[in-house]
């Protein structure tokens, strides 16, 4: 992922923090942050107004939340904010909530560390409770008595995998740069807000940031291998590691093998209104996965699919009925269902978008990992991704042994000892 330049606005008036915003997005900020002092200050109708003048750019609540992350979440969620902070040194149930919460609005959770006694610690006790992102902060305060992130955040970055990292703190060209070699999100508040041109600091910072990120990175090659990994193995290797736990019982109609992040709807038998109105709401690379009570009308057809590929969504899962397989086909869009149908049912709106659904004997939650192919498809829990995919890819590297033994002219039961399993199943 290219690195993203996020500008905090710590203004206390929120016409000024508008007209900041304005200027850096003329000068390529990637993500604008509605400051803790804005939010004191304004309430969140600064993270409303943010996400109403710039609907294409994600927009961070800043709230340090350290109470009721459920609630403070929702709130934040409700008023457009897609991803919200919250301290790493609340309890964990505040952040379990939070992230139970975000997951229902598919927003994002971004824990702060900032003060926070053993930064590795935490983080990766954070990263076991579901938070998206980890952000290595050194507070305004701690800033005037000489503090910086840089050396926390290579501690964090040594390790911590397979999760965000965002860095805070007093950032300016270069200390942005030398962050950049190793974090996700750099976080610019006073070198950009208090420069006498606002649109010329982010451009140069943007710049400067572009094109670092360390090459050797573990998170990079790991990531690169999380990918090849989903890319060699199949629902079938998910399905041992996980012991059968995950399988979600539904018919491939269309496409190859997909893998993504969950975005659940519920809905009634033929009622499309919901799964239709969940193609604005995914995120790039999601899975729209529907529970329309295995009912036998259609909720997804044709012109949905055409709308999912625009949004760069990667496939839909209905526990219930599609049509138009022909044309599905023909785009070669990855789609399962329990029925084929010609009839559709009427845009009633019931049901909601994000919130948990089963599907037999699957629970469904937004965040969840989709891995879908001919066989059938998987639902992987947040925090089981990783151990899910190097169980399955440890069965899938077994069975090309066994495979390639059997080329050379052995017979199953000898190439896997059957004897010795029936044994050990008694
Ligand atoms: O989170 C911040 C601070 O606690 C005030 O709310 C700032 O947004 C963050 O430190 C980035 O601002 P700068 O340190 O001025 O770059």
């Amino acid at each position: 992922m290219e690195t993203k330049l996020q500008v905090a606005l710590d203004i206390t008036e929120l016409n000024t923090a508008l007209e900041i915003a304005e200027q850096t997005v003329k000068g390529g900020v990637d993500w604008i942050e509605a400051g803790t002092p804005l939010i004191k200050s304004s309430g969140l109708k600064a993270v409303q107004q943010l996400k109403q003048k710039h609907p294409d750019k994600k927009i961070i609540a800043d709230m340090k939340t350290m109470d009721t992350g459920s609630l403070e979440v929702e709130i934040a969620s409700k008023k457009g904010a897609d991803i919200i902070s919250i301290l790493g040194t609340a309890a964990d149930q505040t952040i379990k909530d939070a992230v139970q919460k975000s997951n229902e609005y598919g927003t994002q959770i971004m824990t702060d560390l900032i003060n926070t006694k053993n930064p590795v610690q935490r983080a990766k006790q954070l990263k076991n409770l579901g938070t998206d992102i980890i952000l290595v902060h050194t507070g305004i305060d701690q800033q005037m008595a000489g503090a910086n992130p840089l050396d926390t955040l290579k501690e964090i970055t040594n390790n911590i995998t397979n999760t965000q990292i965002a860095v805070a703190g007093g950032l300016n060209k270069q200390t942005a740069k030398q962050a950049a070699k190793t974090a996700d999100i750099i976080i610019v508040g006073g070198a950009i807000t208090r420069s006498s041109n606002i649109q010329k600091s982010t451009r140069e910072i943007k710049k400067a940031i572009k094109n670092t990120k360390q090459t050797t990175k573990q998170t990079t090659k790991q990531k690169q291998t999380t990918k090849q990994k989903i890319q060699e193995i199949t629902t079938c290797n998910l399905a041992d590691a996980l012991n059968r736990k995950g399988i979600i019982p539904i018919q491939q109609v269309s496409g190859e093998k997909t893998f993504g992040r969950a975005l659940t709807v519920k809905t009634m038998n033929g009622d499309w209104s919901k799964p239709v109105q969940a193609i604005d709401k995914a995120q790039k690379g999601d899975i729209i996965v529907i529970d329309a009570s295995k009912g036998n009308l259609a909720v997804w057809g044709e012109l949905a699919t055409k709308s999912a590929i625009n949004n760069n969504i990667n496939g839909v899962i209905i526990n219930g009925g599609i049509r138009d397989i022909k044309e599905i086909k023909k785009l070669k869009y990855p789609a399962w269902a329990t029925h084929t149908t010609p009839a559709a049912g009427e845009p009633k709106g019931n049901g909601e978008i994000g919130t948990e659904i089963q599907i037999g004997p699957t629970t469904i939650k937004t965040g969840d990992y989709i891995l879908a192919d001919q066989n059938g498809a998987i639902a992987i829990k947040k925090q089981k991704i990783n151990y899910a995919i190097n169980k399955a890819k440890l069965i899938k590297e077994n069975e090309d042994r066994v495979r390639s033994q059997i080329q050379q002219g052995k017979t199953l039961s000898k190439a896997i000892e059957l004897k010795k399993w029936e044994n050990q199943q008694r």
